[in-house]
């Protein structure tokens, strides 16, 4: 199994723990809001460390806003393989041309 595979399964395992024990937990017990929240903040964290961290905090962020991206996603019980599904059914499509396409 991948890693991130791994990591979704434990994200599911955990979402009913006890929150004193467990992020994942803590964070479901206070809702979809902070789950949301907290997705939006890890994106702002990115987005600076790719404007002015070292590629040592830019990883550390990933890690961060992909963990929380999971989490969000099994809050609302979308398994990752369909994300990943969406990708492959783009491979192959250029960004420019879909764009273009929307707009005819
Ligand atoms: N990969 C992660 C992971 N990445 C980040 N985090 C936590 O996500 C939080 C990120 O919060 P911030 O960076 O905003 O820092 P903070 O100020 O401490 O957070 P807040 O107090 O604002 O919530 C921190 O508490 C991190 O420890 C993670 N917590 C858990 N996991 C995985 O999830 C598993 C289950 O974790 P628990 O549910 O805690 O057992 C773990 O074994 C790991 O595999």
């Amino acid at each position: 199994m991948d890693t991130l595979s791994r990591l979704e399964q434990i994200i599911a395992q955990r979402r009913d723990a006890d929150p004193s024990q467990s992020y994942v937990a803590s964070l479901h017990a206070k809702g979809l809001p902070q789950i949301a929240r907290k997705l939006g903040e890890e994106g702002v964290e990115a987005t600076i460390a790719t404007l002015s961290g070292s590629d040592e905090e830019l990883v550390g962020e990933a890690a961060d806003m992909l963990f929380h991206l999971i989490l969000a996603l099994n809050a609302r019980h979308i398994p990752f393989a369909d994300v990943l599904a969406e990708l492959e059914r783009r491979e192959g499509t250029s960004g420019i041309e879909e764009k273009a396409s929307r707009s005819e």
